[in-house]
């Protein structure tokens, strides 16, 4: 019995053999929805695919939201850690100095952020080379990644950490496809599309439904979808739709020529951890995006990702005759920071019991003044309802 690795490697290999036409498309696409569910057994912890076992890196999760470090060894993972948190993590010149997660915590603008320095991956991680299994899991359970690099090594370093991660299930920068799908007794395929498909067609939807047992349902495609973007559908209890940064490490080795081109790679922060340069502009963009995710999951609202840098409305909560609490404000976005918004970030049921807030600062004239639902709070106000 061949093992999933092996196997996974023998229908990569009939892929790679097959050319993409309107007759092998069915085939194709019930070998890519095999594929995706080898690589799913793979990932669970009981397979016998090779790799796994052993404790995991986890830690315990603390502060609004976690940022995971992952990069190849010696890309300067520990020492950004060390300069953001404080957090003494050893670092050194030589390769896997870092051998289990090391967390640690920055306050931000009164955020708390953790951060959890990782052990360095090589290719082949999420394949079960080294204890990259174990490392990329705790990523994937992290509302943030940084991708860190070194810029003195090649770019190419950066598609090769981009498909480790997408090899474990995690969709970098991406939000989930737009595709829904419900199942029924009876009545086939009915397949919808508010947009031309240019990437799959009807035959490969039907094989790779039919490879997943699903027989009779109606799908509602409403972007221009691949195959991968169907299987991520199907597969989605094992995928993570996560924002990254990409750390663009040790700048002081190159000449400013060769930082400008860096400065055209999207979703990138170049720095220098060791001397501390850029780390600020690291900090607000990161503060940015966790408190995003933090605001959009308090909030319940839909986790789709936009990449513009968000102005935001700080507002803190103040308990009937107590000081405000300034460790842990409600974070609004500046186009949605109505009172009800405000409550609505705390919980749904504060709406129910509301007569009038109470709220200190900048967006009223007196102080305190009560206002109503629909009044637009400002950055730093203090608020009681
Ligand atoms: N020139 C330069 N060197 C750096 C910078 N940051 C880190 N280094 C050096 O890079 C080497 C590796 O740094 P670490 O912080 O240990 O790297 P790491 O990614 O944590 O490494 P592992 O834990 O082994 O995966 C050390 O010799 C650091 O001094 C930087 O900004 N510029
Ligand atoms: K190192
Ligand atoms: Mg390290």
């Amino acid at each position: 019995m061949s093992t999933t690795v092996e196997k996974i490697k023998e229908i990569e290999a009939e892929m790679a053999r097959t050319q993409k036409n309107k007759a092998t498309s069915f085939h194709l696409g019930q070998l890519k929805a095999k594929l995706a569910k080898l690589k799913r057994e793979l990932l669970t912890p009981s397979s016998s695919g090779g790799g796994g076992g052993g404790a995991g890196f986890d830690v315990a999760r603390t502060g609004v939201a976690s940022i995971g470090f992952i990069g190849f060894p010696s890309v300067g993972k520990s020492t950004l850690m060390s300069r953001l948190t404080g957090q003494h993590s050893e670092a050194a010149a030589y390769e896997f100095t870092t051998l289990t997660s090391v967390p640690g915590q920055v306050m931000y603008n009164g955020a708390p952020l953790q951060m959890i320095d990782l052990p360095g991956i090589i290719e082949g991680a999420k394949d079960g080379r080294g204890r990259g299994r174990q490392v990329i899991a705790v990523a994937k359970t992290c509302h943030l990644i940084f991708i860190i690099l070194d810029v003195n090594k090649p770019l190419t370093d950066k598609r090769v950490i981009e498909s480790e991660l997408e090899g474990f299930g995690i969709r970098i920068n991406k939000e989930p496809p737009n595709i829904t799908f419900k199942k029924k007794d009876k009545g086939g395929l009915n397949i919808t599309n508010t947009v031309p498909l240019t990437h799959i067609d009807h035959d490969e939807i039907k094989a790779v439904m039919s490879e997943y047992r699903i027989n009779s349902a109606d799908i509602a495609i409403r972007c221009d979808a691949t195959v991968d973007d169907l299987i991520d559908v199907l597969e989605a209890r094992s995928r993570s739709y996560i924002p990254v940064i990409y750390v663009l490490n040790k700048i002081d080795a190159i000449s400013i020529e060769e930082l400008d081109l860096l400065y055209r790679i999207p979703n990138a922060v170049p720095i220098s951890s060791e001397h501390g340069w850029n780390v600020d502009e690291l900090m607000e963009v990161m503060y940015v995006l966790s408190m995003w995710i933090t605001v959009t999951i308090s909030s319940k609202l839909t986790c789709s990702l936009r990449w513009e840098k968000l102005k935001l409305v700080r507002v803190y909560t103040k308990p009937k005759g107590k000081m405000p609490d300034y460790s842990a404000p409600v974070v609004l976005r500046s186009t949605k920071c109505t009172v009800e918004d405000f409550c609505n970030a705390i919980h749904r049921s504060i709406i129910e019991q509301f007569k009038t807030a109470i709220v200190y600062g900048k967006s009223v004239k007196h102080q305190p003044q009560r206002v109503g639902l629909s009044h637009e709070l400002a950055d730093e106000d203090i608020g009681n309802v």
